[in-house]
């Protein structure tokens, strides 16, 4: 089988090491192509053990599956790019807001998944939300399936949901990381100690969320005594609305998929 990725970034990274580390790729041939960052290209076909090329009739030729991993910016350009190769091979994309309605007036009607991970598939830990359009064959399902499960959990959702997976998983790890940088901030006296408390903290409150079989809100009441330092410190948090601060940020990026959406289809007076 021959895998294309349209985009070497982050994305496409993630997704390719994700799957070189996986045993169902094994035997997998993968082949990336980007703008003209020749260097990168480069960089990922020495570390990883792929090919790379900027001969787009050659990539797509004998390529089963084609995954769509540029910016939103960059999409109108790329899909015109490869929609004279594309001959009922599988796309599959990971853009945010990019909906297969859009990609079918370009592309065409043909086999189109919407995948929505994000780079903890890096480590096969993506959260990936699944959608397909009414061309894909059941056996292009399985293989984006095997995909995705590969560098993660997979979910299939209906297509109206991937904005609220944008918002919520897509750019998720980001937010951990921003509160990963207040935690530190506020360890600075630690020093370079104070990261193996942070991540093992999250580590394990992750875990525990996973196989307690108890609510966030029963695990976080389990640690809070009554007038202890827990209670004083959620005091804080609520003081400064950091719920709603949460809550506000997650409907932000859903939000804006929508609106990325919406700008595309205009354009395209879908
Ligand atoms: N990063 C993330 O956490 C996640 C990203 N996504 C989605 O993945 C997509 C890619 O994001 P990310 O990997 O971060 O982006 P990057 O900016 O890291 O990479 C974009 C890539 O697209 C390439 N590119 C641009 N135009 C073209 C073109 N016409 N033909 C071929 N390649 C092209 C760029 O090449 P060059 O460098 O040569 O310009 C670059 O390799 C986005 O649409 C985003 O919505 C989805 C989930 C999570
Ligand atoms: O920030 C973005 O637009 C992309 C989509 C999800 C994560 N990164």
């Amino acid at each position: 089988m021959k895998i294309v990725f349209i985009g070497a970034g982050s994305m496409a990274e993630a997704m390719i090491k994700g799957m070189k580390n996986a045993k169902a790729f094994q035997q997998t041939e993968l082949w990336v192509t980007n703008k003209n960052d020749k260097e990168r290209l480069d960089l990922l076909t020495e570390t990883y053990d792929i090919n790379s090329s900027y001969d787009t009739r050659s990539l797509l030729k004998d390529a089963d599956i084609v995954i769509l991993a540029v910016k939103p910016k960059d999409a109108s350009d790329a899909l015109h790019t490869i929609q004279p190769y594309m001959k009922g091979q599988l796309l599959i994309s990971v853009l945010a807001g990019l909906s297969t309605g859009y990609i079918e007036s370009i592309i065409g009607p043909s086999p189109i998944a919407r995948a929505m991970p994000n780079t903890s598939a890096m480590i096969g830990q993506s959260a990936t939300g699944l959608t397909f359009n009414e061309h894909i064959l059941d056996t292009q399902r399985e293989m984006t399936v095997s995909i995705f499960s590969a560098i993660g959990s997979v979910t299939q959702v209906e297509e109206t949901r991937l904005d609220l997976v944008t918002g919520l998983s897509g750019s998720g790890p980001a937010y951990i990381y921003y509160i990963v940088e207040a935690m530190e901030e506020a360890a600075a006296e630690l020093g370079e100690d104070a990261m193996p408390f942070i991540v093992q903290t999250l580590k394990g409150a992750a875990q525990m969320l996973e196989t307690s079989g108890r609510t966030p809100r029963e695990l976080r009441k389990a640690i809070t005594s009554e007038g202890g330092t827990t209670e004083a410190g959620i005091a804080q948090l609520e003081y400064h609305h950091v719920k709603e601060a949460f809550t506000a940020c997650i409907k932000e990026a859903t939000d804006h998929s929508g609106r990325l959406r919406r700008q595309f289809e205009q354009a395209h007076n879908i």
